[in-house]
Formats: structure tokens, C-alpha cells, sequence
């Protein structure tokens, strides 16, 4: 991406923000709260026209071009808003279809992304509806690899997942990396993008303010200290709330 950026009225929520991730790289999108992660991401993806800039997608143009780039990318938004009243396998099943896969790839590819994400056996009879929020990131991560993308943006896919669940998801992405896919997630946990990514790019107030190999960012020191430094928060600092106790 190259100098997007997006206003919400007034309010600069995205300022010129460049960003490249590196076929095979496994880059992690860190901030605070309102950095601007989520427009950013949405914006890349083709889901949030920008006030200005590029997203390319392997020279693909998201915005020129929105089927090809679609091909290459697989897509887990935040806040993603599913067909409810349909089971895992029902859903999975029509968004294959709809992107154009045959009959019997869609039903081995949902046969092995049912097993992966433990929502087969008697999971296979809930609606997505019932689905907690762990298993709806888990059905959401399911539908954005159906199609075998090139490159996968996970807009904050920990979140709400249970440990068990979070491992088999960390399994899962480290090995499509391994096998030359390329991953974009955004997260709140630095420790886990310490454990996952090579690359990192720290945002604040709708600026990349670092940016690089992960090593080089953290400069020997931990990222969440790094993190703090960076964008200038406290981490539990103990003003206020002094009714809270006494
Ligand atoms: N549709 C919108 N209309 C108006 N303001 C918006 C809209 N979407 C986001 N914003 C504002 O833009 C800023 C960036 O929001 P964004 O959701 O991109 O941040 P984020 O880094 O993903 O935050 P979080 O970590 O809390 O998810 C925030 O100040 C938010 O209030």
C-alpha cells in the first residue's frame, strides 16, 4: 500500500501510510485502540474506499481490479458479518462455490477446513448463528483460505479464541507460510506477534511510526516496551478508579 489514506469527515483516521509486505513474510500490524489498523486493513483489502493511495495486491490494483486481487487474497474482517442461519459446512459450501470452485474441491476443502478448525462432529449441527465469537474468527479464518490464497489479512483473528483454538490457528498460518504464503494480521497481543512475524509495523493516531524486520524494531528490548515508548501510552497506570476498591 502506498500513501493511503482515509478522513472520516473531519478526523484523519488513516495519514499517508505506507506499507509493504514481502512475498513469504508473516508481517504483524500493532497500535492502540483507534490507530487506524482496522481502516488500514479495510482499505487494502477493497472493502473501504481510500481518499487517496494505492493497494496493490502482487501488482494487482484492489481498486482497479477487484476480482483479480480477490483471487490473491483471503480476508478476515473485523466485526465479519456471516450468512447466520446456515451451519459451518452450509456456509463454507456456498462462499466455495461462489467463488467459483468445483463440487468436489469444495467439498474436500471443507471437509479438511471443518477437522483443522475442530468445527466437525457435533459442531457440524450448530448454525453459525449460536457460533461463539472464538468459532465465528474460526469459520470467518475457513472461508478467507477456501479458495488457496496467495495472501492472507487477518484483521485481530486471536481474538476471543480459546488457547486451544489460538494454537491450532498459530499451527495453521505458520505453515502457510512455510509453504510460501504471504500473512498481514493485525493484533492487540504483542507477544504473539513477537512469536508469529517477521516483520512488524507499529501505528498510531493513523501513522506507521516503525516499521521493519521485527528484530530491528524492538532493538533488543521486548515489543511491548517498545510498543509503549513508541506511542507514548502507560500500561496500567494506577490513576483515577479510586472508588473502585477501598
Ligand atoms: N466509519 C467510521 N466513521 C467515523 N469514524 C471512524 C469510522 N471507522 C473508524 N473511525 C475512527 O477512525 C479511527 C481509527 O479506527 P480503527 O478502527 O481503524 O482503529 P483500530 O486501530 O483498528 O482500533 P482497534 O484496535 O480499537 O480496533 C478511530 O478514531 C475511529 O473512531
Amino acid at each position: 500500500m502506498a500513501g493511503l489514506h482515509k478522513m472520516f469527515g473531519e478526523y484523519a483516521a488513516v495519514r499517508h501510510v505506507d506499507l509493504t509486505v514481502a512475498a513469504g513474510s508473516f508481517h504483524g500490524l500493532v497500535g492502540p485502540n483507534g490507530a487506524g489498523k482496522t481502516t488500514v486493513l479495510s482499505m487494502a483489502v477493497g472493502l473501504l474506499r481510500p481518499d487517496g493511495g494505492q493497494a496493490l495486491v502482487f501488482g494487482v490494483d484492489v481498486w482497479k481490479d477487484p476480482l483479480r486481487a480477490r483471487q490473491l487474497m483471503g480476508v478476515l474482517p473485523d466485526g465479519l458479518a456471516l450468512p447466520e442461519r446456515l451451519t459451518g459446512r452450509e456456509l463454507l459450501t456456498y462462499v466455495g462455490r461462489l467463488r467459483g470452485l468445483d463440487a468436489g474441491t469444495v467439498t474436500a476443502r471443507v471437509d479438511e477446513l471443518l477437522a483443522v478448525m475442530e468445527l466437525d462432529g457435533d459442531v457440524e449441527r450448530t448454525l453459525v448463528v449460536d457460533y461463539s465469537t472464538g468459532m465465528r474468527k474460526k469459520i470467518g479464518l475457513a472461508t478467507a483460505l477456501l479458495h488457496g490464497p496467495k495472501l492472507l489479512v487477518l484483521d485481530e483473528p486471536f481474538e476471543a479464541v480459546d488457547p486451544v483454538s489460538a494454537a491450532t490457528l498459530k499451527r495453521l498460518l505458520v505453515r502457510f507460510v512455510a509453504a510460501g504464503g504471504s500473512v498481514l494480521l493485525s493484533s492487540h497481543v504483542m507477544a504473539l506477534v513477537e512469536q508469529l512475524c517477521d516483520t512488524v509495523a507499529v501505528m498510531a493516531k493513523g501513522r506507521v511510526v516503525a516499521a521493519g524486520p521485527l528484530d530491528d524494531v524492538r532493538g533488543g528490548r521486548s515489543l511491548e516496551e517498545t510498543f509503549v515508548d513508541l506511542v507514548g501510552v502507560e500500561i496500567g497506570g494506577g490513576e483515577g478508579l479510586s472508588w473502585l476498591v477501598s
